[in-house]
Parts: structure tokens; sequence; C-alpha cells
């Protein structure tokens, strides 16, 4: 038996980026033997096993068959007659499709070096199509890779669009299609998924409420890029900039202005009311993809509260008390942070706006402390019972806004 590394770990190296090195290939052997040989056995559809010391993954070397739709569809025959470049050769990309042995000599079959050097994501082979899930992993992989100049190769784009245009993406299950998405909202370029998801069809059939943002026009004077689904793309990576990783952020500059698609006709550039109207399409995303429930209660605070926040210095105390009320900021604090970010990821994904700064962010972290800091600990502590506490402690809070407020 042999053990090259495979995927992630080789393309990263090659690119000169840290990591470790987490998956192998095992070839010309057989579960018995790895069991024999110490390793724990893991995969539950292939056979993949655990180093018994370094707990990193190893895979005996696979082919596999198509045998119906969507990405479920597949049988793998493992056995030591597969070789090594068997099992490269079901691999998505050409970058990840590079194995290397001990002695560092690569095992590139489909020109993955070539590849990385040309900065191209380009499709291993035809067998490609088999599975629709790919489509989220190349926009994943773009969102990941683009900043470092990856683009998507021409034939790898047109395959893609045929895979859209024959249905493929229709066969994907709503936790594959959320896992992928999630995983895109915590690379750097978040806004290179969705362009690519949009170019080859796939975001009209996923995300449609996303996708009909495209082309509608938005007041020039506020948003100089006009077209909301550019603007939201620029929140994207303004978020992804702001907060690196986060992908529940990435959730709610994605989903802010859907409301914006809703528009009448007759009313555009303007948008009265999107972030009341965003709401329904908002739902309807998190339903169909069984999106966790803080996700969901975030993206829908920051749908109908961002117009709010950016006008924070103009609102009365009693209102800002009550923007945080209803964030429910008083019992989870954490979330106040989160919607300054997301509506200034907002306010700076606008073109030329990048660098500008976003002084309500600050006053609502500075108006929740303050407001925070009066417990209802202090309404018992005062004689007070019942129903007063709570009217006591609004009022408490309100006053705490408003010296805050005009502290400086
Ligand atoms: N759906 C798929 N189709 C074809 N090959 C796949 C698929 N999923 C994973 N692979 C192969 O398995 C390898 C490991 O997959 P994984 O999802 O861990 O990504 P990775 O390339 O290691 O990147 P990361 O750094 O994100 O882990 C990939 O590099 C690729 O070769």
């Amino acid at each position: 038996m042999k053990a090259y590394r495979v995927g992630g770990a080789v393309r990263d190296r090659l690119l000169g980026l840290p990591g470790g090195d987490r998956d192998w290939v095992v070839v010309g052997s057989t579960p018995e033997e790895m069991v024999r040989a110490g390793f724990l056995p893991v995969g539950k559809d292939f056979p993949v096993f655990l180093h018994p010391a370094t707990k990193e993954e190893h895979a005996l070397a696979r082919t596999e068959r198509k045998t119906a739709p969507g990405y479920r569809g597949f049988t793998f025959h493992a056995d030591a007659s597969v070789t090594l470049e068997d099992d490269l050769a079901r691999r998505d990309f050409t970058i990840n499709a590079i194995a290397e042995d001990d002695e560092g000599v690569l095992t590139d079959p489909f020109g993955g070096r070539a590849d990385i050097e040309a900065r191209v994501l380009r499709h291993v082979s035809p067998a490609f199509a088999e599975d629709p899930v790919r489509i989220l992993r190349a926009a994943r992989f773009l969102a990941r890779f683009a900043p470092l100049g990856f683009t998507v190769a021409p034939e790898t784009l047109a395959l893609m669009r045929g895979m859209v245009a024959a249905g493929e993406v229709d066969h994907l299950v709503p936790e594959r299609v959320w896992q992928e998405l999630k995983k895109a909202l915590e690379m750097p370029r978040p806004s290179a998924a969705i362009a690519l998801l949009r170019e080859c069809g796939a975001l009209a059939k996923l995300l449609p409420e996303v996708d009909a943002l495209y082309g509608v026009p938005q007041r020039p004077e506020y948003h100089p890029e006009v077209d909301t689904g550019v603007h939201v793309q620029m929140v994207l990576d303004m978020a992804a900039r702001l907060a690196p990783g986060d992908a529940l952020l990435g959730f709610c500059a994605l989903t802010h202005d859907l409301g914006k698609a809703l528009t009448p006709k007759a009313e555009l550039p303007k948008h009265i009311g999107h972030e009341h109207s965003g709401v329904r399409p908002l739902r309807a995303v998190c339903a169909r993809y069984k999106v966790p429930a803080e996700f969901a209660a975030m993206a829908e605070i920051v749908c109908r509260e961002h117009l709010n926040v950016h006008r924070l210095a103009e609102l009365r105390p009693e209102t800002v008390h009550d923007l945080i009320a209803r964030c429910d900021g008083f019992r989870k604090p954490e979330r106040i942070p989160l919607l300054a970010l997301a509506c200034e990821a907002d306010k700076r994904g606008r073109l030329g706006r990048e660098e500008e700064p976003y002084p309500p962010g600050a006053l609502l972290l500075r108006l929740h402390v303050a407001a925070q800091a009066i417990s209802a600990g202090h309404a018992v502590a005062n004689g007070l019972q019942g129903p007063a506490v709570g009217e006591w402690l609004r009022k408490a809070r309100i006053a705490a806004i408003e010296s805050e407020k005009h502290r400086d």
C-alpha cells in the first residue's frame, strides 16, 4: 500500500498558503488491510479511515459511477486495483486533483500545477457534470481564490451552464445548498460566488430572490453603483472585510435589500418600505434552506432595521430603546454589534464610499452599552415589583440612552 497527500493540502501548499496534510489517498490496499494496519474506519458511504496516530483522513483510492440524478446517485468502487490516476480522475477541479508522495513527487495528470500558476479553476473531466454540488463548490472556491487572481475556465463555465439548463441543480437537497452557501459566505470574496452562480444561471434557480435584484435601479445620489445586485455584491465583500469568516454577517449582507426587487416600477429608483417588503422573500429563503434560527432572526433584524440604524443620530431616545428591544438586544447583547457591522457594510458597500467612516455604528454600540447597564435588579432594589419593574426599566434605559447621547 502507498499513501499520497491529495486535495486541498497539496493545492494550498503549491499556492504558498499555510495548511496541514489533511487528506490522504491510499493505493493498493483493501479495507481489511487498513484495519489490520491499525486504521480506524469512519466512512459511511465509502472507505475512509483515520490514521491511528495523526487522525488524518485516509481514503482508499476509488472510482465512482453515476446511478441516479443528484449528488447522492453515486456508487463507489474501491479495491487494490484502483490506481491513483483513477482516483484523481473523479475529482472536481484540476487544482484539487494533484497528489504528492512522501518524497514530495507530484502526480498531476490533469495539469493542476499549470492551472495553479495560471490561476484557473478548471474541471477535471466531463464527469464534473454528474454532480450538481460541484457548481456550488466552484462558487465557493472562486470566493476563496478570486483575491489571488483566479477565474473560471470558459469551458468549465459552459459546462456549468449546461448543467443548470439540464435541470441538475433542481436535484440538490436544501442542506447541501446551505452548507456550501454558508462556506462561500465565510470566504474573503463572497461576491465572486454569487456572480458566478448568476453567470451560470444557478442563482435564478437557487436564490431567485437575490437574482431578481440585478437590474433594479437605486437612487444614484445614495448608490453611485445604481444596480441593486451590484450593491449587494459590494456589501457582501465589505462584510467579509469587516469581519472575515463571519457567515452570519455575510447572510445578513446577502439578504438585507431583498425588498428592492418588489418595488413597483412606477416608484423606482426610490424604494420606500423595502425594509418591510423584504421580510417575506427573506423568510422564503430561510424556509427553503432550513437556515439556522439565529441566521434567520438576525437577517430579519438587519432587513427591518438598517434604515433606522443609518439615521440613528436623529432618533429619539425612546425610539432607540425600542429598536434595541425589537432586536431582543437586552437579552441577546451580541446581536447589536452584529447589526452595527451589517449596517456599516451596507453603507460602505457603495461605489466610491468604501473608505467612509460610519459613525452610527459606534453610536449604536455606546447607546446599547449605556442602556444595558441598567438591569431589572436596579428596579427590584428600588422596591418595585411586577409590571412596574418593566415600566421602570424602560424609562431608566431611555434616560441612560439620552444622557449617553449628550455626553460629548
Ligand atoms: N463533490 C465533489 N466532486 C469531486 N471531487 C470532490 C468533491 N468533493 C470533494 N472532492 C475532492 O475531495 C477533496 C477534498 O474535499 P474538501 O471538500 O475537503 O475540499 P478541499 O479541496 O480539501 O478544500 P478545503 O481546503 O476547503 O478543505 C477536494 O480537493 C476534491 O479533490
